[in-house]
């Protein structure tokens, strides 16, 4: 079995590019069970070279979804076969990767919200396990079993955080080697300090997750300027996750404690530097020497530090109760746990090492398309190193495989997926080229040992 799934999605032409060539191509099913296409490009397109004009991926597709191919079809051959692991508490990972237009959301999330056959994956999924978790509720009178969704949007090193009305947040590396998204400091009416993670909402119904989503995406749209293009910009990240109000409310509670926590080791911080500065001067050459006049309060700083060990004690004591929580939930519910992440990709435009930025790029614009080459070339070689059981994944070489390591580490790779989104149009030879050499890379990864 391939060890990453890729697939290809022509979309139909848009009304503008009614009356446009095609391109011309061709599906080779090769021995395996993997396919390859071939693309002829028309030759009065002058976006490609000579060189150019004709040209064959390896056998690195499982799939190839003509422009009659509807969501539903899509869903069926990519996403149902995994819903059954995802609700025995698995991860899995899709990705839509393509140039700006090339029908990324509209595979991911869809646009007609009333027909199910249009229902991009990710709510086409979170309606099939929202039936699944009803059957399941409704057999049970204790947890009630719902979906937790998480959407944000990537840029460079931040996060924004659209369930949350678009606020920004950091990508760091904690001490403990996991990856952290946090907004900034807040301080509440009440003095408290709060430092949120991007936002969980949970939802108990389909129509709840949809209107989430929805709102959601409508800040994406609100939060930037010039909408179409400025999407294919960022990164946006939706994950759905089967969950119960106790666990949330468990969650919730680390997030306060460490909230708790940040002033406390602060304060412990400020009081050992303070104390050191005091224990030091200046001597006539200019040198820091021992303060004869003042003796570090050893005490001072202890109190400090045993205040702060106190609270880091309340933060482990959070954590130790959502991990038994969670334990004797999935006793009781296999399904809890499981997890879907959709990743709609910045436009692929961007990936181009060869010709480098496009022209009429501002300065900013340059420096974000250089940010989105390392992305996508990150994920590309993370899902390459794991496919060949590589002992290093480059996890760390740019702020969006850092956000997903977590989900890589879960999910097995050959339940998750990318989907090359493509256009037919003669017009977009050059991008949908492109889009196809990423895949088939992507795709014969682990052949490759
Ligand atoms: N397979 C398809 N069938 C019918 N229409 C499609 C298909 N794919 C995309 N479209 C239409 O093409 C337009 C652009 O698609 P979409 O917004 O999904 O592109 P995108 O790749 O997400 O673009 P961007 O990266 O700029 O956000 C939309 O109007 C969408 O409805």
């Amino acid at each position: 079995m391939q060890p990453f799934r890729v697939f290809a999605r022509w979309r139909s032409l848009s009304a503008d590019e009614s009356g446009h060539e095609e391109i011309q191509r061709e599906i080779t099913q090769n021995n395996s069970t993997l396919s390859s296409i071939s693309i002829a490009a028309p030759f009065q397109s002058n976006s490609l070279s000579n060189r150019d004009q004709s040209w064959s991926s390896q056998p690195s597709m499982t799939g190839i979804f003509e422009i009659n191919d509807n969501n539903e079809t899509v869903f069926n051959a990519v996403v149902a076969s995994v819903l059954p692991r995802v609700l025995q508490g698995k991860s899995s990972n899709f990705f839509a990767y393509g140039h700006s237009g090339s029908g990324k959301t509209h595979t991911i999330i869809g646009y007609d919200y009333e027909n199910t056959e249009n229902l991009g994956l990710c709510l086409a999924s979170a309606r099939h396990l929202m039936q699944e978790l009803a059957r399941v509720n409704a057999e049970n009178t204790g947890d009630q079993l719902g979906i937790g969704i998480r959407l944000y949007e990537l840029r460079k090193n931040s996060a924004f955080d659209l369930l949350n009305d678009h606020c920004e947040c950091f990508v760091r590396e904690g001490p403990d080697g996991q990856v952290y998204i946090r907004g900034k400091t807040e301080m509440l009416k009440d003095g408290k300090v709060r430092v949120r993670p991007i936002v969980t909402k949970a939802c108990w119904n389909f129509e709840d997750l949809s209107r989430e989503l929805q709102r959601g995406l409508k800040l994406r749209a609100t939060g930037t300027s010039t909408v179409h293009d400025q999407s294919s910009r960022t990164h946006a990240v939706i994950e759905l996750e089967i969950m119960t109000k106790e666990l949330l409310e468990a969650r919730d509670a680390i997030v306060e404690r460490q909230s708790e926590l940040v002033p406390v080791g602060k304060y412990a911080t400020d009081v050992y530097l303070e104390e050191q500065i005091r224990a030091v001067v200046l001597d006539e050459k200019g040198k820091y020497v021992p303060n004869p006049d003042y003796r570090v309060d050893q005490g001072r700083i202890d109190a400090a530090e045993a205040r702060k060990a106190d609270f880091e004690a309340r933060v482990r004591s959070a954590e130790e109760h959502e991990s038994s929580l969670f334990q004797s939930i999935s006793r009781r519910h296999a399904c809890l746990g499981g997890k879907l992440v959709f990743v709609d990709l910045a436009g692929s435009e961007y990936y181009d090492a060869k010709n480098g930025s496009r022209p009429n790029q501002t300065a900013q614009e340059k420096q974000e398309g250089r940010q989105i080459n390392t992305d996508l070339l990150a994920l590309k070689e993370v899902i390459r190193a794991r496919a060949q059981k590589l002992a290093r994944v480059p996890f760390r070489s740019s702020p969006l495989t850092m956000v997903l390591r977590q989900h890589f580490q879960a999910s097995s790779d050959t339940d998750s997926a990318m989907i090359l989104t493509i256009s037919p149009s003669a017009r977009d030879s050059a991008a949908t080229m492109n889009t196809l050499k990423y895949g088939s890379l992507v795709g014969v990864a682990g052949d490759k040992k």
